[in-house]
């Protein structure tokens, strides 16, 4: 079982529209509401691989109600945590043209006992786990420590622990040495606090962060692919994609994909290639089946091309 926690999840309303104009009364086409956050995110890709995926993230008010019912009948099993405030809505905006425009919400403010009922639901869990994943932006009412306390039980409890997150709440979490870190390219320049502009800066800075303490990197890089850097070394795969639709969690089925493969190594290093790429085909967050997934289309290499430039710039 491959246990998500999402201390920040969310309903995604997605309302397609000709052109987005700014103070203009703009109507929808069509409007469609998937679970959102990104650990939900990995759930939701377990699930559509046909596995067993179990979800803890606090739920509350009609749109907490929504969200439980949307999970389950995905197939993810869902350990709620009741909270006092309402579970956020976050919107998009779709143009033909396949510009996005997303509007996350602040989400609810968690009250101190709230918080630590989290916690504790997802170490009871993590003992059942074969990985545990934490993923996503922190609510109101959470310290930047509360994923690296997170670590800690996981691994009190015997469980690995994956990790998705930004900012100081990453780097305070690396001292407890997370199994495996996915940031993307923004986030692992973030971390090193210095541009990257090839694969082999993303290399070398992967390797700063498992000098802090996280155990292996898996850094996706947008469309030039990802890369793996653990004990074993650095290794680089891409996948190639013929029509992109939405990126939207392709990060996130990425890394249910690694998961689901082991976790370790060149073949989940493929497996999470194979996710990512399929995703992007994919509208929205809809998260790839196996019969979406090519694997003839990835290739994966220790002769990491160190000198390839990155796809977007990284601050
Ligand atoms: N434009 C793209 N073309 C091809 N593959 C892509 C593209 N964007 C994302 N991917 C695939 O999805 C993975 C995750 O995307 P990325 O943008 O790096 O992560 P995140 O969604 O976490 O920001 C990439 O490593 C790649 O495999
Ligand atoms: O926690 P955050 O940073 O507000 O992000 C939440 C949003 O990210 C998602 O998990 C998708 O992630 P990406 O847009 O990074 O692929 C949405 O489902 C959700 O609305």
């Amino acid at each position: 079982m491959i246990l998500t926690i999402t201390p920040n999840p969310s309903l995604d309303r997605t309302y397609e529209i000709p052109a987005l104009e700014r103070g203009a009364v703009l109507r929808a086409g069509t409007d469609r509401v998937d679970p959102g956050g990104k650990g939900v995110n990995v759930s939701r890709a377990v699930a559509a691989a046909g596995l067993p995926t179990t979800a803890v993230l606090p739920l509350g008010g009609p749109e907490g109600a929504l969200l439980a019912d949307l999970l389950t009948g995905l197939g993810v099993h869902v350990a709620g945590v009741p909270v006092t405030g309402s579970t956020r809505v976050n919107v998009s905006i779709a143009e033909p043209d396949g510009t996005l425009t997303k509007l996350n919400a602040a989400g609810p403010h968690l009250s101190a006992t709230e918080t630590e009922t989290l916690l504790e639901t997802a170490r009871v869990h993590a003992a059942r786990a074969t990985w545990t994943v934490c993923c996503g932006s922190l609510p109101r009412g959470l310290g930047a420590h509360w994923y690296a306390e997170l670590v800690a039980r996981t691994h009190r409890a015997g469980a690995r622990i994956a990790l998705d997150t930004s900012g100081p709440a990453l780097l305070a979490a690396l001292r407890e040495a997370p199994d495996v870190i996915k940031p993307n390219a923004e986030e692992l320049a973030e971390a090193v606090g210095r541009p990257l502009t090839t694969v082999g800066d993303a290399v070398k800075a992967a390797g700063e962060l498992r000098a802090r303490g996280a155990r292996a990197v898996l850094a996706s890089l947008g469309a030039t692919g990802q890369l793996l850097v653990d004990e074993r070394g650095a290794c680089f795969g891409s996948a190639r994609v013929t029509a992109v639709r939405s990126d939207v969690g392709a990060g996130d089925a990425s890394l249910a994909g690694f998961l689901t493969a082991g976790g370790t190594g060149p073949a989940a290093l493929a497996a999470a290639l194979a996710h990512g790429a399929a995703a992007v085909a994919l509208p929205g967050s809809l998260m790839p089946t196996p019969d979406d997934l090519r694997p003839e289309a990835v290739t994966v290499t220790t002769d990491v091309p160190l000198d390839r430039p990155l796809d977007g710039a990284t601050r």
